[in-house]
């Protein structure tokens, strides 16, 4: 799974600094933080829409769509997907998810 999210970051690197009419990336990139954000909360808006429906296949699409704006919002802000794992393995080792998420 990881080694997917490793390629498509490595793909929208290289649209840094590329031509903005020949790729959808190198586009939103130019366009900066505030568009790129702003994409990445449409998508989570549709993904909640998705999932409310009960739709399976439209969430999944959603869901990608979704991640594949994060990957662009957090290349354009220089934060590396192997900070963000890296940061899910230390919660890993942190206690109290559990009694966190029975409080609600
Ligand atoms: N995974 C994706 C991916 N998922 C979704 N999208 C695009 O994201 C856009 C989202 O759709 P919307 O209708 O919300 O957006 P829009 O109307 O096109 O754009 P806005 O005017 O709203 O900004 C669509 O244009 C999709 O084609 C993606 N575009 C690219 N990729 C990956 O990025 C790689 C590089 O893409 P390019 O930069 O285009 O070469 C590709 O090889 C893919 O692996």
């Amino acid at each position: 799974m990881s080694g997917t999210l490793e390629r498509l970051e490595a793909v929208i690197a290289s649209r840094k600094g590329a031509d903005p009419s020949a790729s959808y990336v190198a586009a939103l990139l130019a366009k900066g933080t505030g568009k790129c954000a702003q994409k990445l909360g449409e998508e989570a808006v549709e993904t909640v829409i998705a999932a409310l429906a009960e739709d399976p296949a439209k969430l999944t699409s959603e869901a990608a769509d979704l991640l594949f704006h994060l990957m662009v919002l957090l290349a354009e802000r220089d934060v590396a997907l192997a900070d963000v794992l890296a940061e899910l393995d230390r919660r890993e080792g942190v206690s109290g998810h559990v009694e966190k998420a029975a409080r609600g």
